[in-house]
C-alpha cells in the first residue's frame, strides 16, 4: 500500500523534495555570502549593492521555495492519511465477513488508527531523507574528488558504522514488530473496557482484576517493549555519532601518519564536510524508528488480509443490485463449512454435509440446541461464510461464483442475534426510503412515540433491546429482500410482540410470497411452519411430519383465518 502510494504521489514528492533543496541550498548560500562579505570587510573591498541583492534574492528564495515545499507536503500528508483512510475503508467493506470476524474488531481498530497514522508519517518524512540522503552523497562525492586516500579511511569508518547500524536496525524492526502485536492486545482490552462496562461496574473483583491481572500488567509490557525498541534507534544514533567522530579523528591522524605529504587545506576542508554531514546523517538516522514504523505497519496491514480490491462499492455507485423476485428453487447441494481451528483448541465444529432445496414463499424454522449450527447454516445460506466444499445457488446461479455473490447475497435481510441498528432506512433500491412508509411501520411496531424520522433518518436508535430488535424488523422489511432470516428475533420480545411476530408478521411475510427462515426455540409456534429442519451436531434433519403432538399455539382466532387464507392463496398460485 506504501509503494502504491509514494508512486501515485512520486511527482508532488519530487517537486518537495526539489524546493527544499533549493531553500537548503538559499540559506547555505546566505551564510557563504555573509561568511564573504566578513572576509571582504576585513579587506575593504565589499561591494554592499550587489551583496544586498544576492542577499534579498536568497532570503526571497529560502522563504517562498521553503514554503511552498512545506505547503505540498502538509497538503500531501494530509491527502495521503485520507486516501488511506478512505482505502483501508472501502477494503473493510469489500472483505468477507468471516475474516473480519476472525480477526475482530480490536485489530482492525488499531489499523484504523494506528497503522494509518504511522504509514502516513512515514510518507511525511521521505523528502527529508531524500533531501538529507542527497547532502551525504554530495558531501562523499566531494571528498572522493579532493583527496580518495582520506576518502577511503572516512570510507572504512562509515562503512564498520553501516554495517552495525544495520544490525541494530534489524533487532529494531524486530522489536518494533513485537510491539505493534503487544498493541493488538492492548485494543482488545480497551474494547473490553468499553464493551464490559456493565460487568466491569457492577462487580468491583472483576474491575480489579481486569485491571491489575489484565490491562495494567499488558500495559507495563507494552512500556518495557517500547523503552526496549526505542533505546536501540538511541544507541544506534550515538553508535553513528562515535563512528563520525572517529572519522574525524582518522582524518587528522591518518593524514600526519599514513599521508604526510597532504597539504593542511586538504585536511581542514574534509574536517569540515564530516562537521557539515553530522547534521544530514543525524536527521537519517533519527528517521529510520519512523521508516521502521511505517514498514510494521505496512506489513501488518498486508497480513490482515483483507480485500485488495473495492468491487463491492463499485456497483454501489452505479446501480443498486437487484435481487430476483420470482425465483423459484435455492439448492443447497451437499454443503459442508468447519470453522478455523482456535490457537489452543483443537475442537473444531462444522456444518454439513447439507442438501436442501427451497421454495419461495416457505416459512422455514430451523430449530436445534445451543451450539448445534443453526446460526452457521443461516450464515453460510446468505452468504456471509464462504462454505468449506459443496455449493448453494439460486434458480441454478451458483453463489459460489465470485461475480454472484455480492447479487445473491442481495436476496436475503437478515437479523442475527447480535445485530447491528442504522439508523438510515433503506428501500429495496438501496435509496433513503419513504417517510410515510417508515411512519406506518413505526406505529404497527408501536415505536412511534418513541422515534420519528426525517427524509428517512430515524431520530434515534438508543432504545431498549426488545425495541431496538423491532427497529432492525422495521428495516428488514423495508430492504424488501424475497428472502429473510430471523436469529431468535422473538427471544427478547414480551408475549404481544412474540405472538405478533409468529401469527402475524410471519405470515404477512409469507403472503407476500417472502421466504422466512425463523430460528427459534419456541416450540409452541412450530407447527405454523411449512418446514422444520432440526439441527444436531452440525448435521441437518427435517422433522416437518414428525413434530410432537400440538403444542398450544397462542394465535387469535382472526390471525388463523388470516393466516390459513393467505396460505391457500399459496397453494392456489403453486398449483
Ligand atoms: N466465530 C466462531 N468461531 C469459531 N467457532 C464458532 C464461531 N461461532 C460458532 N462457532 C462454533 O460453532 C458452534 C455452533 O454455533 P452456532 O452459533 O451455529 O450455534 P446455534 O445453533 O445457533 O446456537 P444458539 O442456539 O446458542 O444460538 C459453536 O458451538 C462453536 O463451536
Amino acid at each position: 500500500m506504501v509503494y502504491e502510494f509514494i508512486y501515485r504521489h512520486r511527482w508532488l514528492l519530487l517537486l518537495a523534495t526539489v524546493l527544499s533543496i533549493i531553500s537548503a541550498v538559499s540559506g547555505i548560500g546566505i551564510l557563504s555570502l555573509i561568511n564573504q562579505e566578513i572576509e571582504m570587510l576585513g579587506k575593504g573591498q565589499s561591494d554592499i549593492i550587489k551583496g544586498i541583492i544576492i542577499f534579498c534574492l536568497s532570503l526571497g528564495a529560502l522563504f517562498v521555495f521553503g514554503l511552498i515545499s512545506q505547503y505540498i507536503l502538509i497538503r500531501l500528508s494530509a491527502t495521503v492519511t485520507a486516501s488511506l483512510r478512505d482505502k483501508m475503508v472501502q477494503r473493510i467493506l469489500s472483505t468477507n465477513y468471516e475474516q473480519i470476524e476472525k480477526l475482530g474488531g480490536h485489530k482492525v481498530y488499531a489499523t484504523l488508527t494506528g497503522d494509518i497514522n504511522a504509514i502516513s508519517t512515514t510518507l511525511g518524512v521521505l523528502p527529508h531523507i531524500v533531501y538529507n540522503l542527497a547532502t551525504v552523497i554530495f558531501c562523499l562525492s566531494y571528498m572522493a574528488y579532493t583527496s580518495w586516500q582520506l576518502f577511503l579511511c572516512v570510507f572504512l569508518f562509515l562503512g564498520i558504522a553501516v554495517v552495525v547500524a544495520q544490525l541494530l536496525m534489524n533487532k529494531g524492526m524486530k522489536l518494533f514488530e513485537d510491539l505493534r502485536e503487544l498493541d493488538d492486545g492492548l485494543f482488545k482490552n480497551f474494547k473490553a473496557l468499553i464493551d464490559g462496562g456493565k460487568e466491569l461496574n457492577i462487580n468491583v473483583n472483576r474491575k480489579h482484576f481486569f485491571y491489575h491481572q489484565v490491562v495494567h500488567p499488558d500495559i507495563n509490557k507494552l512500556r518495557q517493549s517500547s523503552i526496549g525498541a526505542n533505546i536501540i534507534f538511541v544507541i544506534l544514533s550515538n553508535w553513528a555519532s562515535l563512528m563520525l567522530f572517529i572519522s574525524l579523528g582518522s582524518i587528522v591522524f591518518a593524514s600526519q601518519l599514513l599521508f604526510t605529504g597532504m597539504t593542511t587545506e586538504i585536511i581542514v576542508g574534509f574536517v569540515l564536510v564530516v562537521i557539515y554531514m553530522i547534521g544530514p546523517l543525524t536527521v537519517l538516522i533519527d528517521s529510520y524508528s519512523t521508516i521502521a514504523m511505517g514498514f510494521v505497519a505496512n506489513k501488518k496491514i498486508s497480513s490482515l488480509k483483507l480485500s485488495e480490491t473495492e468491487k463491492a462499492l463499485e456497483h454501489q455507485d452505479k446501480v443498486a443490485i437487484q435481487a430476483s423476485h420470482d425465483w423459484m428453487s435455492l439448492k443447497v447441494s451437499d454443503l459442508y463449512y468447519e470453522y478455523e481451528p482456535q490457537e489452543n483448541d483443537q475442537y473444531v465444529f462444522g456444518v454439513g454435509p447439507i442438501d436442501v432445496s427451497l421454495k419461495r414463499g416457505d416459512l422455514i424454522f430451523l430449530i436445534g440446541g445451543n451450539g448445534s449450527g443453526k446460526s452457521t447454516f443461516a450464515k453460510l445460506l446468505c452468504g456471509l461464510y464462504t462454505a468449506s466444499s459443496g455449493d448453494i445457488s439460486i434458480d441454478d446461479v451458483s453463489a459460489s461464483d465470485a461475480g454472484n455473490r455480492d447479487w445473491y447475497r442481495c436476496h436475503f435481510s437478515t437479523i442475527f442475534s447480535d445485530f447491528y441498528l442504522f439508523d438510515q432506512v433503506l428501500n429495496a433500491s438501496g435509496c433513503l426510503a419513504d417517510d410515510r412508509q417508515i411512519v406506518a411501520y413505526l406505529e404497527k411496531l408501536r415505536l412511534a412515540d418513541k422515534v420519528s424520522v426525517d427524509k428517512g433518518i430515524l431520530s434515534t436508535t438508543s432504545l431498549s433491546h426488545g425495541q431496538k430488535k423491532r427497529l432492525a424488523l422495521l428495516l428488514a422489511y423495508l430492504e424488501d429482500t424475497p428472502i429473510y432470516i430471523f436469529d431468535e428475533w422473538a427471544a427478547d420480545q414480551d408475549p404481544y410482540f412474540r405472538n405478533f411476530f409468529y401469527t402475524e408478521l410471519l405470515p404477512e411475510l409469507k403472503a407476500k410470497q417472502k421466504t422466512v427462515l425463523v430460528i427459534s426455540h419456541d416450540e409452541q409456534y412450530f407447527d405454523l411452519a411449512d418446514r422444520v429442519l432440526k439441527f444436531d451436531k452440525g448435521k441437518m434433519i427435517e422433522i416437518t411430519d414428525h413434530l410432537p403432538e400440538k403444542v398450544f399455539v397462542a394465535v387469535s382466532e382472526k390471525v388463523k383465518d388470516k393466516f390459513l387464507q393467505s396460505s391457500s392463496q399459496d397453494e392456489k398460485v403453486s398449483s
